[in-house]
Formats: structure tokens, sequence, C-alpha cells
């Protein structure tokens, strides 16, 4: 049967929050004396965005349609993964049936293993296969969890990323995820402050929420452990992401070690179904985090949730708004997802990718209903006064 094709595909670039969400002005709790990798380093301790966590800003990919229909995606990329889309990656999409996602996601990528595999190529690979299933909902005027087998439940429960998981529990969240402060490099006394803001956490959330930490790849083994351990007894649901996502061993080692009941979680910076492989056939984790928008899009997700539940793992995304709604309401084992806290003192809800999104659902007690998702594509909108750049036009 005839499809429209794709007639042109463009890449964009934004600063200023949205996508690259870590691209934020003054006070935030996203950046306030966080542990990452970099933090034995001190000048670099106190804020992410000094080493540079906020210097890709967001990249935006729009297709268009021989019928004239419309789609886009955003994503964590800049200029540098504009240039990828716009220099290498366009000439696989263009001319291409608006239904060939499979045949152009395998050229996209088979065609930049000798510089990708991971990373910037493949947010690169994400944004244009979002893109391009925006735009195939746009054409067939139906929603993307439609379009990948349907929803297996009414609503979305959420728990929240952020700095006060106790408003967040009030908010009708499951839970808070709280942002690890110390490190290593931050000795004991670290230690003993990480474990005592869990313990006024615990107190000031109440005895059910779920309180789990980020470490934001910042921890060593040994670290992780005894952080885990003191943690124990504030009940910590998982410890996020603590080491290097290329150390498959370590979090193989300790997730053997972890007391029982606390788990292990990861993904967020791995990519495609080969490092969620990985990641399963050695046990590193009990749940996946990949982000939609940094594994390879929608199309390599479904193919990491089904190694998953294979291994009998949880896909919980990393926090992509309607991106990862569309997969999350349609499998069984992602049962749950994550809402970013946007607010720079993370007490209210705003939309995670503000300000990019025109129509961007947001959980309303902690929750978000399927009917919300019933528009065509991922169904939000680019706000049109945005100040988009286009710094390569083909
Ligand atoms: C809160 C964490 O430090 C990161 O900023 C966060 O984006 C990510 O790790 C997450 O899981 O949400
Ligand atoms: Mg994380």
């Amino acid at each position: 049967m005839a499809q429209p094709t794709v007639t042109d595909i463009r890449a964009y670039v934004l600063r200023g929050g949205g996508a690259d969400y870590h691209d934020q002005q003054g006070t935030h709790w996203i950046d306030d004396h966080i542990a990452t990798p970099m933090s034995r380093y001190p000048e670099y301790r106190e804020s992410r965005r000094s080493f540079g966590l906020n210097v890709l800003g967001t990249l935006v990919v729009v297709v268009e349609a021989s019928d004239g229909s419309t789609g886009f995606a955003v994503t964590t990329g800049g200029e540098p993964a504009a240039w990828i889309v716009e220099r290498h990656l366009s000439r696989f999409v263009l001319g291409a049936p608006v239904t060939a996602l499979e045949r152009i996601w395998d050229q996209m990528y088979s065609a930049t293993l000798f510089y990708g595999r991971k990373g910037l190529v493949l947010n690169a690979i994400s944004g244009v296969d979002l893109a391009l299933w925006d735009l195939l909902g746009a054409v067939r005027q139906e929603p993307v969890h439609e379009m990948i087998g349907g929803a297996v439940r009414d609503e979305q429960r959420f728990y929240a990323t952020g700095a006060r998981p106790d408003l967040a529990v009030r908010m009708g969240f499951l839970g808070g995820k709280l942002p690890l402060h110390h490190g290593p490099a931050e000795g004991a006394e670290g230690l003993a402050a990480n474990l005592a803001l869990l313990a006024d956490m615990r107190a000031a959330a109440g005895p059910d929420a779920w309180l789990a930490y980020d470490c934001w790849m910042s921890l060593d083994t040994d670290y992780a452990l005894r952080l885990a351990r003191g943690a124990a007894e504030h009940g910590l649901r998982w410890i996020e992401e603590p080491l290097p996502p290329d150390d498959y061993w370590g979090y193989q080692k300790l997730r053997k070690a972890l007391p029982p009941g606390t788990l292990l979680t990861t993904g967020e910076h791995e990519a495609t179904r080969w490092g969620f492989r990985m990641l399963a056939e050695m046990g590193c984790a009990d749940i996946l985090q990949p982000d939609v928008g940094w594994c390879g899009g929608l199309s390599e997700l479904l193919r990491i949730t089904a190694i998953a539940d294979a291994h009998g793992l949880l896909v919980v995304p990393h926090g992509s708004s309607v991106y990862s709604y569309h997969f999350a309401v349609t499998r069984h084992n992602s049962p749950f997802s994550e809402f970013l806290m946007m607010a720079p003192a993370a007490d209210e809800v705003v939309p995670m990718f503000h300000p990019q999104l025109l129509d961007e659902p947001v959980p309303t007690d902690g929750r978000l209903s399927v009917s919300t998702l019933d528009k065509p594509g991922f169904g939000v909108r680019l706000d049109p006064g945005l100040p988009l750049h286009r710094p390569y036009p083909r």
C-alpha cells in the first residue's frame, strides 16, 4: 500500500531547560552540590553546570511527509547532534515511506557504528526515531501507544525525582528519589550527611513512601555498599546508578551484596539492545532505566524491553515526558514511571520539558490517565514562540 514519504527533516537547537532539563538558570535543586564522577575535583563539586552537564542543550528534530503531515521530537543533543542529523542521518530518512522505521533505524545505527554505538550519536538517532513515530501518528491520526500494542492499564502511577520527596508524597506520588549530594571524596562526613538527609526525609515522608537515592555514576562499589547498608534502616527502596555505566562487573558484584529489600537500578546512560543485554545477562540491576531520548528511541526501547521482560526485569524509563509515557502504559513490566520535578524548589508539578512543549501532560495526584494521551503521535506541540535555531541547514 503506497504510503506518504518523508519530504524533509530539519534539526534545530534550543537552550534553557526543556529536553536538556539540566540546562537551568539560577538556583535549582537539580544543580545543588550533587555528587558526580567529577566530584573528586573540588572545583567541580558544587555545580554540575560547572563541568558542562548543560553544555549540549536541546535537539529538536522536525520531519515532514508528502501528505502534509509533520512530526517532531526533542531530546538532549544540541548543535553536535544537529550536525549528525543534518549531515549524516538525513540521507536515510528523506524519501523513505513514513512506515519505514525499522529500515531507517538499522541504517542510521549501522552507518554510524564507526563513530557512534552509544552517547551523543544514539541521542541523535533517538531524536529522529521519536520524530518519525510522531509523524506516523500524525499520518494515521493515532496516538503512539495505540500503534505499539495498546495500553495494559488505565492509568500510570509516578514517583517524583527531586529535593522534596516529603512534598511529593503529599502530592500523591508513590514517593521520591533524592539526588545524592556527597561522594567518596567527601569521606565519612559526606556519607553521614547523605544518611542524615535520608533519615530526615523518611521522618517527613512517612513510613510507607518510596525513597530512593540517585547516585549519578558518582560512587565506587565499596562506598555504594556502605551507603546502602546505612540506608537500609530508613527503608531505601533502590540505589540508582551508583557506578559509571561501563562498570558492568561492579554492578554485578554490588547487586549480590546489597541488603535484602534494597533494589539496584541503572541504565539512563546505557544505549541499545546490546548494552541492556549486557546489563540483563550480567545481573547488573533489578530495574532498567533507559532514557527513550538517549537509548535509541522508541523503536530500540521496545527491543530493550523485550530483553528485560525475558529476564524478569522491570523497565522504568528515565524521566523523558510523553516520549516514555506512551511506551510505559503499553508494557506490563513498566508499571510505574518517573516524573522529574522541574520546579526549582521541587515544590510544585510543572511540565517536565517546560518551556518547550504545548499540551504536555503532567500527573495529577501522582497519576496520569491513559485518556490524556489519546491524541495523534505523542500528543504534544512545539511552542511556536521558541527561539529555534537551525545551525546546519542543508
Ligand atoms: C537527579 C539526578 O541527579 C539527575 O539529575 C536525574 O536527571 C537523573 O539521574 C534521573 O534519574 O532523573
Ligand atoms: Mg538517575
